[in-house]
């Protein structure tokens, strides 16, 4: 294939410096028909699918690195210092802890892969090719060397091309960096991920896949790769926990060490207790819940284009909606038109139709019903004209432009049809101005927008001909759509580049306010005075019409500067800027490839109500993060806190005993390494389940709150560390047979020997800690939400496991190196005792979600009177006289139209 190395260097795409071989340039020379299906197999085959290659691992070394890594290391250790002090049933139960961990994670893994991996496929670009002489659209990883494609604005470059006849410009910066579109013509090469900017042409697939420029330079798209406030979140719990942990369990093994306990038995305690501490995994939990998000999401009709958006979803207080498709139907039908002098309604339509797009597909639904209403009402032959240019709607114009001949007579004139203001400012004629402005007014007032139709004259002057009336009606949804934003404390502004006059009436029509602005108003920010105007404006608008693209931008640079997370729409190569300068940019339901490679979120339906729908899913998602936050962060309280104070200040042989094993009890409480892996593998069941739980979604735009995280662990946490270290301490005290505890008495406990402490501590920590599942899981009361069966079916496998295990504790059968251990081994416990604990776990789990409720009720006291959307601030009437946005009440005509209206 070609040296790109040659167009590296001189930076002058042509083919020729491509050095082509005598093969490739045959293959290049594909007729106007395209290739034949046959030579597309053929070539298909040869070079295969028009894809980047993905680095692919082998998938037994795979599984092997979900055994290596900090944690799974220390489980590697902590298998050594049992192998070292003979405790066989420990390095089992860790072996087993090892391998279970390595799966999980390896399911989550590819849980997460799979569903990034749909994404990524759901987002593959199409293209139209020309195959056999029909056009068709196909995915663009189907694409073969030779394939003639076609590309229009908004469309991505889908491999490296040559260009054949006419020229667009084009958007290289992802390339080369140039910030100014190029112009480029026939012969002209253009490399894939290049973004077209003007006009429409033909190409040749020059070079596919990994022959392209974008893989040989190693170039990548660029993406916004900046931190969301979550993966910052997830760092600093990890090491802040790590640190906490590490200094906690540095001190304790200090402590037990020179107390003269076993060191092999010290240091492997130590290690378990350091495995359950640090949530290592915290990383790969989230992106499980994120892509869980994403994947309902995606059911939804919404496409993350990545997973971090969804954390800008769930943030966003602003939505700057569109107006069509999105409030309306974009169903257009176009109505009886308003003429201008002695125009007809042929003409009208004859030069309206000439002015649009007429072959089925590449149509847009005003060209559409347009070009309906010339054939089928008007019987309009237009094959009596030839098109010799054609200018397609750009959004910078407001409109577009036909260059045609009539076959028959032989002359040539331009039409045009677009925003009335711009047609209008077009004609330059002052007698049909009021008529013209008067006319747009009425028709809004009765629902309908209106297309301004002009064509020029023998002297090539522009003549208004008339106004197109399209009745678009408004979405069954958007109404309610716009007040469940409300509910949600989503503010909604129009930003729209639709005329005044309809704007006002649509957004007054789905009860969206009917403060809607010019949006040439944002541009006029110089003295402090008219900041503060501009300021209220902003707060104070439901909307902007007419608004040009460099105006979106500006409105959500603004909007954004005053604090405001902000969504935007946008459907074209012109929304691109206003769409990545957005906290959330959203490409709508049929945007092009430009807008939505730029998005953060894709629609495939129109409407309101799925980005409302996604926004849903977002909170619930990051309520979902927020709870596993809170649970992770309490368990890790409670466990370090309860091993910390039992191992470091209570000492069991200075209680006094009688009862079973006195002989071996130590002088440090701990629970034995075994019981503390079984903790940790049964939590890791239920910590896996909150990604797929049910939550109730958040009722304002969600906000990380760290602080408050940490302090709602810390009130799960705490509840039950006291009361197991307050059990622990009635436990030993119940040692004593002419002394027992009183409270364990009342209840019907007998004396405890040291064994049975044991495991009566071990179900008392396992106990609280899936409870605690069901209470760091909503803010209101735990019934309030119903968990998933999932949830409900992991934490009840946790339960029963440890219930059973303390019950009949069977694995002190199998310990036979009982007698060489400084530590007494656990002993069955009964169902009684059993019975007692989980009452004694119950009664404080209660207590425990009783606080949480009382503190979160605080706190929604204390956040009440956060506003999320402002709506504040007079406006003065003549700031908007005096900065042009009113317009005069006899013409429609701004400033900004007068702009484009002359533009080439
Ligand atoms: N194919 C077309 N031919 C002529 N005029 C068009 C065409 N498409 C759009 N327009 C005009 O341009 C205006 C919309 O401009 P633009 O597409 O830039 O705005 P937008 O922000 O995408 O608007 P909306 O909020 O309605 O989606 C329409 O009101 C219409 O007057």
């Amino acid at each position: 294939m070609g040296d790109y190395s040659k167009l590296a260097e001189n930076h002058e795409p042509e083919i020729q410096a491509l050095a082509l071989s005598p093969e490739t340039q045959a293959e290049l020379n594909t007729g106007s028909d395209g290739l034949s299906s046959e030579e597309v197999i053929l070539r298909f085959q040869r070079d295969g699918p028009n894809l980047l290659p993905e680095k692919r691992e082998k998938s037994c070394l795979w599984y092997l690195g979900y055994l290596w890594g900090p944690i799974p290391l220390m489980i590697w250790a902590a298998i050594t210092f049992e192998i070292l002090r003979d405790a066989w049933v420990s390095f089992f139960v860790l072996l087993i802890l090892q391998f279970i961990n390595g799966i999980m994670k390896w399911y989550q893994d590819r849980g997460s892969r799979t569903s990034i991996k749909k994404l990524k496929t759901s987002l593959l670009p199409q293209t139209y090719v020309k195959r056999e002489g029909r056009c068709e659209q196909v995915a663009s990883k189907d694409l073969v060397i030779g394939d003639r494609i076609k590309i229009k604005i908004g469309d991505i470059a889908p491999a490296d091309l040559v260009l054949c006849e006419g020229s667009c410009e084009f958007d290289l910066s992802s390339i080369s960096g140039e910030s100014f579109p190029v112009k480029k013509g026939e012969g002209q090469v253009v490399y894939q991920g290049s973004i077209c900017k003007k006009g429409e042409m033909e190409a040749i697939v020059l070079a596919t896949g990994i022959r392209t420029f974008l893989y040989k330079s190693k170039q990548k798209f660029t993406v916004k790769s900046e931190k969301t406030s979550f993966e910052k979140a997830n760092f600093w719990i990890s090491v802040s926990l790590l640190i906490v942990s590490t200094m906690l369990v540095g001190v304790i093994l200090a402590v037990v060490l020179v107390r003269g306990n076993d060191i092999l038995e010290s240091l492997s305690i130590c290690t378990v207790l350091l495995v359950a501490s640090i949530p290592i995994a915290m990383q790969l939990v989230c992106t499980t819940v994120l892509a869980v998000g994403a994947n309902t999401m995606a059911s939804k009709k919404t496409i993350v284009a990545r997973l971090n958006s969804i954390e800008k979803l769930a943030g966003m207080n602003l939505l700057c909606v569109k107006k069509t498709g999105m409030l309306t139907r974009n169903d257009l039908t176009a109505q009886q038109p308003v003429l201008l002098r002695r125009y007809t309604i042929e003409d009208i339509f004859l030069s309206a139709g000439l002015a649009s797009k007429r072959t089925p597909g590449s149509q847009d639904p005003i060209d559409k019903c347009i070009t309906e209403y010339a054939t089928q009402k008007c019987r309009i032959n237009f094959q009596a004209y030839d098109e010799l240019e054609f200018i397609p709607f750009d959004s910078k114009k407001k409109r577009c432009e036909v260059l045609v001949q009539n076959t028959r007579t032989g002359d040539r004139f331009k039409c045009t049809k677009g925003s009335p203001q711009i047609i209008l400012a077009m004609a330059q004629d002052p007698e049909i101005e009021n008529e013209v402005t008067k006319q747009v007014e009425e028709l809004s007032v009765r629902g309908y927008r209106a297309i301004g139709v002009a064509r020029t004259n023998k002297d090539g002057k522009w003549s208004m001909i008339g106004l197109i009336p399209l009745y678009d009606p408004p979405r069954e949804d958007a109404k309610d759509s716009i007040e469940k934003a409300f509910q949600m404390q989503i503010g909604i502004k129009l930003v729209t580049g639709d005329q005044m006059a309809i704007s006002k009436e649509t957004a007054k029509l789905l009860n969206l306010g009917d403060k809607i602005y010019h949006g040439e108003i944002v541009c006029f920010d110089t003295t402090e005075e008219q900041k503060e105007n501009l300021d209220s404006v902003l707060d104070h608008a439901d909307g902007f019409a007419e608004v040009f693209p460099e105006h979106k931008y500006i409105i959500v640079k603004l909007l954004q500067e005053k604090g405001y997370k902000v969504g935007v729409m946008g459907s074209n190569v012109n929304d691109v800027a206003a769409l990545k300068k957005a906290d959330v940019g959203i490409a709508v339901y049929g945007a092009l490839d430009a807008a939505k490679s730029a998005s953060d979120i894709i629609l495939t339906y129109p409407g309101l109500s799925v980005i409302m729908a996604a926004v849903h899913e977002a909170r619930k998602t990051f309520q979902r993060l927020n709870n596993y936050y809170t649970y992770r962060i309490a368990c890790t309280l409670q466990l370090l806190l309860f091993f910390a104070t039992t191992m470091i200040l209570i000492n069991p042989s200075k209680k006094h005993c009688n009862q079973g094993d006195c002989d071996k009890v130590p002088n440090t409480f701990a629970l034995p390494v075994i019981s503390l892996v079984i903790i940790t593998v049964l939590n890791d069941g239920t910590i896996i389940s909150i990604a797929y739980d049910n939550v109730a979604a958040n009722t304002k735009p969600y906000k990380l709150s760290l602080s408050m995280i940490l302090w709602n662990s810390l009130i799960l946490g705490i509840i039950p560390y006291v009361s197991s270290v307050a059990l622990l301490l009635m436990a030993i005290g119940h040692m004593d047979t002419n002394h027992p505890n009183r409270i364990l008495k009342f209840f019907g406990i007998g004396a405890l020997n040291y064994g049975e402490i044991l495991t009566m501590m071990y179900l008392k920590v396992s106990l609280s800690d899936y409870l605690t599942v069901f209470a760091a899981r909503t803010s209101d009361w735990f019934w309030s939400s119903k968990p998933t069966k999932l949830l409900m079916f992991s934490a009840a496998v946790a339960i029963l496991i440890a219930t059973l295990l303390s019950v009949y504790w069977f694995l002190h059968y199998f310990e036979w190196t009982d007698e060489k251990s400084d530590f007494p081994s656990m002993k069955p416990i009964g169902w009684g005792t059993a019975g007692f604990v989980w009452g004694y776990n119950i009664v404080f789990f209660i207590f425990q979600d009783l606080i949480k409720v009382f503190i979160h009720k605080q706190q929604q006291v204390r956040s009440q009177n956060e506003n999320y959307y402002l709506s504040s601030g007079v406006v003065d009437e003549n700031f908007l006289v005096f900065t042009g946005s009113v317009q005069s009440k006899n013409s429609i005509v701004t400033k900004r139209s007068m702009i484009a209206a002359n533009e080439d």
